[in-house]
């Protein structure tokens, strides 16, 4: 990480003086490739490796898939023995059932061998294949987690969904069943071909020069469809993006009655097919649209080789005839030759149909490996064993330095300006400012969420940036303005950030939060779930939750962010009861909109566009600071 400090005081000067390039640059890469959705396709050997852990058993598969195809092209030479026993003028009926039932005995036993080969060689594959999607997903949302926040600012969440289910789902497919089958297809031609040489070079040339020439064919269309695909993927993911958003916030879609915008926004991305009569989708950039083109070559494609293919199979028939007639074939070997022409066509067939998933999974592994390639930009990650734990733990001391910020997707905007602030150990302190001053952004600083773009952050002797995350985090419990719960029972919800808890810590930390009469009511009590973001509880009653959640990490600092000013009264009352109780004998950092909360703080701040403009006591403020007075009149007297 590179870092430079602002030579100006002026913030105006810290736009264009970036701290930290290598975050910016990864920043903007992030932005940009999400916005424009062109990440660069991966190397050939990068998406295979994809399956590396899979290649033993995907090369027991291929010995599998190997002997199946021999046992299938076994079969026409002695069939082509039966034919031309049953015409051959030397043998008696007898030598000619004799011969014909040994070699049908053989050719149904090869057919059985084979038959199995195949069961196991598909069952082989599939479970490489769930190996594999398994292993990208669980690597790849892990890779997501551990990204920085300014990541998730500049990314849709519901993007981020469609790499993980769809794009993971289609690498899958093309890492072990194509791959394994155009390998197949492709010994499977040569071995056609050596054999059609054997039979008879002259046909062998004809189809020989086929073959090539699809070869040819089939690379450009290939990577055509596979840049269609690509396109598929994208409008897929925006759609996704648009309907995780409204399908989560439904109540605010619905009581603005925007099901309609929503549904257009979905659509958009989706298509119309009915908005015009002929069936050619009309709008542009959709999967409707992309999806049509895809399929219209992938069938012009499909139709052309398999065209090309079975005419040269009719060509060498032709010839063949004459070649029997003049006799320079035998019935037999003609017919076997037609097989294995028929083995060529078909295989083929089969390594263009694969050869088209495997392009269009190089569009869905460049979506996600542009993730799994993405390293977070600097220490922000809460990684086991990154950064300095003291030895002494927490002592309670935090100062804010003069510290200067502006979010990473807007580093144009500065939000702190030269700010500071101290807070000894089991002070608190409220913060107070207009709406946007910048006191939210102070708590994502002190929970290192982001880098300070100057200035310092010092926790007890220490520089924010040298500590651990993981240490800092753990010092900190944040109770937020809105109460962030998982759709698990209560007792999981409380336990979420320490699972090993026993349950008489959860009671203890339930009844000073408040609410472990109110659990207690619950038919199912602790073990109540409480819906998608504890939609099935009320505001107060999620916050007293949130609370005693933070409680059980027992932290040293309380950050609570409005925890209050969303509830009613008496809501309000059983929270600040529990905040008074909880608060006691620890730092806080208070933001409040409630004159009760800000009075009781041992120091006020007065923030104004991102600058401390007063610090004092209540009655302190009250004498010398206008833009407090005017605070208590406006917002903090409601
Ligand atoms: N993730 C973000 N990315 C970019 N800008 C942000 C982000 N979060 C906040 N901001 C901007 O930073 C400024 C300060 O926001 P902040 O949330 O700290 O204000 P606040 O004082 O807590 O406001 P409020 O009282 O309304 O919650 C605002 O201008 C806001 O638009």
């Amino acid at each position: 990480m590179c870092e430079t400090t602002t030579n100006s005081s002026s913030y105006s000067s810290v736009k264009v003086e970036v701290v930290d390039d290598e975050a910016e640059q990864q920043l903007d890469e992030t932005t940009t490739e999400a916005d424009t959705n062109t990440p660069p396709a991966p190397s050939f050997h990068a998406f295979i490796s994809l399956s590396r852990n899979e290649w033993p058993m995907l090369g027991v598969a291929l010995l599998f898939m190997t002997a199946a195809e021999v046992a299938g092209l076994t079969a026409p030479l002695l069939l082509s023995d039966c034919y031309d026993y049953i015409v051959d003028p030397a043998m008696t009926k007898e030598g000619m059932r004799s011969e014909v039932s040994t070699k049908m005995g053989l050719v149904f036993l090869i057919h059985w061998g084979g038959m199995f080969c195949g069961f196991i060689r598909g069952t082989i594959i599939g479970m490489a294949g769930e190996r594999v999607v398994a292993r990208l997903r669980e690597d790849l949302y892990s890779h997501i987690l551990l990204q920085e926040i300014g990541f998730f600012d500049a990314i849709k969440s519901g993007d981020l969904v469609s790499r993980l289910g769809s794009d993971t789902g289609i690498i899958q497919v093309a890492t072990t069943s194509s791959l394994p089958e155009v390998t197949i297809g492709i010994i499977k031609s040569i071995a056609c071909v050596v054999i059609m040489f054997l039979i008879s070079p002259k046909l062998a040339v004809i189809c020989l020069g086929v073959f090539f020439g699809l070869i040819v064919f089939c690379i450009p269309v290939g990577v055509y469809i596979g840049e269609i695909s690509k396109l598929y993927q994208d409008a897929l993911a925006k759609a996704s993006s648009a309907s995780t958003e409204a399908l989560g916030s439904i109540r605010t879609v619905k009581s603005f009655v925007a099901e309609k915008t929503e549904n257009d926004r979905y659509t958009d991305m989706i298509g119309r097919p009915d908005i015009w009569k002929y069936w050619w989708p009309k709008e542009k950039s959709t999967t409707y649209r992309h999806g049509s083109e895809k399929s219209i070559v992938t069938a012009a494609f499909g139709t052309v080789a398999f065209g090309i293919a079975i005419s040269a199979m009719y060509a060498t028939l032709w010839v063949g005839f004459n070649d029997v007639i003049d006799e320079e074939l035998s019935l037999g070997k003609m017919v076997a030759f037609q097989s294995y022409v028929f083995n060529i066509g078909l295989a083929v067939a089969t390594i263009g149909g694969h050869v088209v998933s495997l392009f269009s999974a190089k569009g869905a592994a460049a979506r996600v490996f542009e993730l799994l390639d993405r390293t977070p930009s600097d220490a922000l990650v809460a990684a086991e064993g990154d950064g300095v734990v003291p030895k002494d733990g927490f002592q309670g001391s935090i100062e804010f330095k003069s510290v200067q910020f502006a979010y990473p997707s807007r580093l144009d905007v500065p939000v702190l300006d030269s700010f500071s602030m101290k807070l000894n150990a089991n002070e608190s302190v409220a913060l107070v400012g207009s709406s946007g001053a910048g006191k939210s952004t102070i708590i994502s600083l002190l929970l290192r969420f982001y880098e300070v773009t100057a200035g310092e952050i010092i926790i007890d002797d220490n520089n924010i940036k040298e500590l651990s995350p993981k240490f800092l985090r753990g010092l900190v419990g944040l109770v937020a303005q809105e109460p962030v719960l998982f759709g698990l029972s209560i007792l999981d919800n409380v336990r979420y950030g320490n699972p090993s808890a026993s349950l008489e810590e959860v009671h203890a930390v339930c009844k000073s939060a408040n609410c472990f009469d109110f659990i207690n009511t619950f038919p199912d009590g602790f073990d109540t779930l409480i819906g998608e973001r504890g939609i099935k509880l009320s505001g107060g009653q999620k916050q007293r939750i949130a609370i005693a959640r933070a409680l059980l990490l027992d932290p040293k600092v309380l950050l609570l962010d409005e925890a209050t000013s969303a509830l009613d009264s008496e809501s309000e009352h059983q929270v600040q009861t529990a905040i008074d109780q909880v608060s006691k004998d620890r730092s806080t950092i208070i933001i409040a909109h409630r004159l009760s909360t800000v009075k009781k703080a041992n120091k006020i701040i007065v923030i104004s566009d991102g600058k401390v403009l007063d610090e004092g006591t209540h009655e302190q403020l009250m004498k010398k600071s206008a833009k407090y007075q005017e605070l208590v009149k406006l917002q903090l007297s409601k």
